[in-house]
């Protein structure tokens, strides 16, 4: 299906994101052309959210996740955020339902600018996060790096958001951690058949940690959504911190933070937090060749 759509380069919390118009064709974003986009410097990205036509009744839209190494995945959160408010800034609504690989999820923009996105239930099950060996409590499995006897990183807190995630407690700012070495070694551990994604959390409150992630398929990332829900999810899980927590990402401009509350009632994570609109620009999604679009003097 030849032919360009629009996009949008945003980011969430520094996590850089292209939302990708694919609306009214039958055809994907292809992976030859994510990793042709994440290879030019001003496209590079760690997602790519495509917006299809709904493919379930009751949905507003399909969305299509790729990491930039090409790959798929069933959640981002701060991919989710930018897709709310393009999709908030081009109808005049605030509430959306979306479908992706994973599940259906709610979001809603608030007054603030600020937006809420219901991940759903978080997964424990071994088979279904997937791990590769059975684990009875996989909220501290045995894994570690380092020295048998003084590893750097132990027990993690395993569970998937709709994509694995692997949480280690750590007791010092995560950026003295040396993670574009450690990530990659624990993201492709035999334990995680479907890899995952790898958080380190400092608790410094009952309800507030601060967190960095290498993520699976992207690195390292200035910010992960889905990975700050996994951390506060394992906090409370483990006993280190209450259900609603402030998640600062270490990594991102100015530490900005995520708040997450893990719900009593119904057991879903509520993350909520900025998203920011960048350029717009086309891309060919079987090639991935791209131009920004030219607005306002440049124009005439
Ligand atoms: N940046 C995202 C997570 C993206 C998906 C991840 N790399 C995976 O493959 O699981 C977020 O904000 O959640």
């Amino acid at each position: 299906m030849p032919g360009k759509v629009n996009f949008a380069k945003m980011n969430g919390l520094g996590n850089k994101i292209l939302v990708v118009d694919m609306r009214g064709r039958t055809d994907r974003v292809t992976p030859a052309a994510a990793i042709a986009l994440a290879s030019a410097s001003e496209t590079h990205f760690d997602q790519i959210m495509a917006i299809h036509d709904p493919r379930a009744a009751g949905t507003d839209a399909f969305i299509d996740i790729l990491n930039n190494d090409g790959t798929g995945s069933g959640a981002c959160g701060n991919g989710t955020r930018c897709v709310v408010q393009a999709l908030a800034a081009e109808t005049g609504r605030r509430s959306f339902t979306f479908q992706t690989a994973a599940g259906i999820l709610q979001a809603v923009e608030h007054e603030d600018g600020m937006i809420s996105v219901d991940m759903g239930a978080p997964v424990f099950d071994w088979q279904r996060i997937p791990l590769s060996e059975a684990f009875h409590d996989t909220s501290r499995i045995e894994l570690q790096i380092g020295p048998i006897d003084a590893p750097l990183l132990h027990s993690p807190s395993a569970l998937s958001m709709g994509n694995p995630h692997a949480v280690f407690f750590v007791d010092r700012d995560p950026m003295t951690f040396d993670l574009a070495r450690i990530g990659p070694m624990l993201e492709h551990h035999p334990l995680f058949p479907e890899k995952a994604n790898i958080t380190l959390a400092q608790v410094t409150g009952p309800a507030a940690m601060t967190t960095r992630t290498w993520e699976r398929g992207a690195g390292l990332t200035l910010a992960c959504g889905s990975a700050a829900c996994a951390a506060a999810v394992s906090g409370a899980r483990t006993g280190r911190t209450g259900r609603n927590v402030t998640i600062t990402v270490a990594s991102s401009p100015n530490r900005q933070a995520l708040t997450i509350d893990w719900r009593e009632t119904d057991g879903h994570v509520i993350m909520t937090g900025a998203a920011e609109w960048e350029w717009d620009g086309q891309l060919d999604p079987q090639t991935g060749q791209w131009a920004r679009t030219i607005t306002g003097a440049a124009a005439s």
